[in-house]
């Protein structure tokens, strides 16, 4: 499956948040969306999942306008797992909600088929979450539940993966269980990663997002040179690639934070 995004320019309220956005993520791919808070990396997301129509550009699936596209088509090949998605629907257990990843692909009377069941099946055994098959989702952690929703996302068997900081409620090991669980599946994935050094962990590529411009995209060492992370996230630092072959960056002492901590006599 590839990826195109074309041109996209967004405003929202009136106010211009994404101009003339392009990226690429071809089969197998995981691209990283990265950038600080409010660079408009949800805004991008939206779009690509087809929540969010842009006013100008293109969202390519496989070579179709996503908006060319049926809803229900569209939900076909990207699956979603977003941020705000702590909102369950209540008295339904966990195999209830992994088998919802299976609504675009019932027809109208919505049976569920054998094929339904192999995906939901596989999706909890992926994931970690057979023994709790049964538990209101409700009374779930919040890394358990988003274990709960990637397997819903995997259920749907997608072409392409769209990830809004997965990894936000879970433990270090479940950071990088999930992470070599996604590579594990070879679905293209664009996901928003807040934590650049996962960020370099995961992703074969990254997109750089700064007041709603690409300004950096490549393999991770070209995007994460010490000039982006000084001037698109306000840090010291200087990533490299250590004997083990992982990504890792050193972040220097903040000169500008200890400023501000002396300056509101803190320390
Ligand atoms: N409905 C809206 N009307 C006006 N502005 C909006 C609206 N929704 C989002 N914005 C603004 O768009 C910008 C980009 O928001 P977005 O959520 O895409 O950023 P983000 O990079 O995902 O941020 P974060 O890292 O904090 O989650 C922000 O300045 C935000 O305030």
């Amino acid at each position: 499956m590839k990826l195109t995004v074309e041109e996209i320019h967004v405003e929202l309220g009136r106010k211009p948040i994404l101009h003339d956005v392009n990226l690429e993520a071809g089969p197998g791919d995981i691209v990283g969306l990265i950038g600080p808070n409010g660079s408009g990396k949800s805004t991008l997301l939206r779009t690509v999942y087809r929540s969010l129509r842009p006013h100008r550009g293109v969202v390519r699936v496989d070579g179709d306008d996503v908006w060319g596209l049926s809803a229900r088509n569209a939900a076909r090949r990207t699956a979603a797992v977003l941020q705000d998605a702590g909102s369950n629907p209540s008295g339904l257990c966990v195999t209830e909600v992994v088998a919802l990843g299976r609504t675009p692909h019932h027809g109208l009377v919505g049976r569920d088929s054998a094929e339904d069941h192999e995906a939901v099946d596989q999706a909890l055994d992926l994931c970690g979450i057979q023994h709790m098959a049964g538990r209101d989702v409700t009374s779930l952690s919040g890394g358990e539940r988003q274990r709960v929703l990637l397997a819903r996302a995997l259920a749907q068997r997608p072409r392409l993966l769209v990830l809004d900081e997965l990894t936000n409620h879970l433990d270090v090991r479940a950071r990088f269980e999930l992470l070599d669980l996604i590579r594990a599946t070879g679905i293209t994935t664009l996901a928003v990663l807040h934590d650049l050094d996962l960020a370099a962990r995961l992703c074969d590529h990254l997109v750089a997002l700064h007041s709603g411009r690409v300004v950096a995209a490549g393999p991770v060492l070209e995007v994460l040179t010490p000039g982006l992370l000084r001037e698109v996230f306000g840090v010291a630092g200087t990533a490299d690639r250590h004997a083990d072959g992982i990504v890792r960056i050193t972040y220097a002492a903040q000169p500008l934070a200890l400023e501000r901590l002396s300056e509101a006599g803190v320390g």
